[in-house]
């Protein structure tokens, strides 16, 4: 069983954008940790499935995380389930989730799926906006989330989601001093080494997106910055 707590760095493939051949190669083979397959537009079971067996050419570890039920599909090691703790609605919250055990409970094996506590913090990006999530939070807002996150819900990873834009570090540190054991995972803008090796000093994992789509170099330098 993968122990997603010893991983420095992902790369996040979306579905609903087109990646050739050859670079969907160059980031299997770069070292990772894992790939997630995932986004926020356009998800369907046709595209996840395609991406999914193409990844599946590589050993590296290939994990979904479901933004919606209709595009769960079997197959991948783990599924990583999101939960926005700072959306205003419990929907995004726990009540998709109650939602999707109705209709996959009996299937599920409960050792393939992985809690994320997400925290949004960009408010710009389209995951903030859907779930109408809280950003307008203090440093000791974050740091509480954490630890909530942590010691009330037992979850195994804390998700700081920038998505689009680098964040601010003082965030990504304020999260880390409220955690013990969960993971803290940090996702944004990141498009270089330098912003790699910066997320990655207060960050346990760093996941790197929308690089990959528009510089495939810079993409792949950020894994030797965390993975030396
Ligand atoms: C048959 C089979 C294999 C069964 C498996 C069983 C299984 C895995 C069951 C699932 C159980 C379960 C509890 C599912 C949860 C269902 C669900 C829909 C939960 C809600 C998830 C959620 C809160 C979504 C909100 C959006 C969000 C936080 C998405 C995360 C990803 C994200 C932020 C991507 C960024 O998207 P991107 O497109 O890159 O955005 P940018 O434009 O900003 O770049
Ligand atoms: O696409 P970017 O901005 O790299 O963000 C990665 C990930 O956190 C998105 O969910
Ligand atoms: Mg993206």
């Amino acid at each position: 069983m993968y122990d997603v707590r010893e991983w420095k760095h992902v790369f996040k493939l979306d579905p609903d954008k087109e990646i050739s051949d050859e670079h969907l190669e160059l980031i299997c083979e770069s070292g990772t940790d894992a790939v997630i397959v995932g986004g926020s537009d356009n998800i369907t079971q046709d595209n996840v499935l395609q991406l999914m067996s193409r990844i599946r050419r590589y050993l590296v570890p290939c994990v979904l995380e479901v933004s919606t039920i209709e595009s769960i599909i079997p197959g991948f090691d783990l599924y990583f389930i999101p939960s926005v703790i700072n959306s205003s609605s419990p929907q995004w919250i726990l009540g998709l989730h109650k939602d999707a055990v109705k209709e996959f409970g009996e299937l599920m094996d409960w050792n393939e799926i992985v809690v994320e506590g997400y925290c949004i913090l960009n408010e710009d990006c389209k995951a903030a906006a859907l779930t109408a999530a809280d950003t307008n939070l203090s440093y000791e807002d974050i740091k509480a989330y954490a630890t909530v996150a942590e010691k009330i819900f037992q979850l195994p990873v804390f998700y700081l989601e920038y998505s689009g834009a680098f964040g601010d570090l003082e965030a990504v540190k304020a999260a880390k001093s409220g955690l013990e054991n969960t993971a803290l995972f940090y996702g944004g803008g990141i498009s270089t080494k330098e912003q790699a090796e910066a997320a990655g000093e207060h960050a346990d994992t760093i996941v790197v997106g929308n690089i990959i789509y528009t510089n495939i170099k810079a993409a792949l330098s950020t894994v030797g910055a965390v993975k030396k």
